[in-house]
């Protein structure tokens, strides 16, 4: 059993799930902790880890604020759906994407076809508490975060409810979560 495995004692599960070997994306709104999760289930599978966001931030040089403020939504999702696109492409062990990014049919798609979605999903009271610590978020400064988030759910559930695999995350800490991700992938057929 490596180190990273027996940190979390949870080896045996993350040797089951092991054996998948297609990127596993993580995918959910805001807050619900695609980024956080999927650095923690990379480092116990022992694989490699990328953030989609970030990416986007690297390919064009301007953090994800600034690209919705210089050239708004409809161009930042030009951009995700390429840079996604080539992510899962590059074999990657784990990919966070965007809060949006699963929405788009096309990246859609090509998730499903070609890697293992994970939906995160939680209710709204723990969202609103988990976007509020930072301010970064474009979609939430046009309004009450609160409302903007309520909708979001109501509008974009039903694309993220077709990923092949739901897992409720609360308040509880991380590793639990990344536990109960092992768990169904463990028994993914
Ligand atoms: N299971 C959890 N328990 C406690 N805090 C969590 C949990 N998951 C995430 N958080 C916290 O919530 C915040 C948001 O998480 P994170 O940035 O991973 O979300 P995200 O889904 O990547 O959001 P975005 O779509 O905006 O990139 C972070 O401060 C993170 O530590
Ligand atoms: O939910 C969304 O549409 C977004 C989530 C973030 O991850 C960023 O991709 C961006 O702020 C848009
Ligand atoms: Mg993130």
């Amino acid at each position: 059993m490596s180190n990273a495995h027996s940190m979390t004692g949870n080896g045996g599960l993350a040797a089951s799930a092991g054996r998948i070997d297609r990127p596993l994306v993580l995918v959910g709104l805001m807050g619900v902790g695609k980024s956080t999760i999927g650095r923690r289930l990379a480092n116990a599978l022992d694989r490699s880890f990328v953030d989609a966001d970030e990416e986007i931030e690297r390919a064009a040089d301007r953090i994800v604020s600034e690209i919705f403020e210089a050239h708004g939504e409809a161009y930042f999702r030009d951009g995700e759906r390429r840079v996604i696109a080539r992510l899962m492409d590059e074999g990657h062990g784990v990919i966070a994407t965007g809060g949006g990014a699963f929405v788009d049919d096309e990246t859609r798609a090509l998730v499903l076809e070609k890697g293992i979605a994970i939906w995160l999903d939680c209710d709204l009271e723990t969202l609103v508490e988990r976007t509020s610590r930072k301010n970064t978020r474009p979609l939430l400064k046009s309004g009450e975060p609160r409302a903007i988030l309520q909708g979001l759910k109501e509008k974009r559930s039903p694309a993220y409810a077709q990923a092949q695999i739901r897992v409720v995350t609360d308040d509880g800490p991380h590793e639990a979560t990344v536990n109960r991700i092992l768990e169904e992938l463990a028994t993914w057929r």
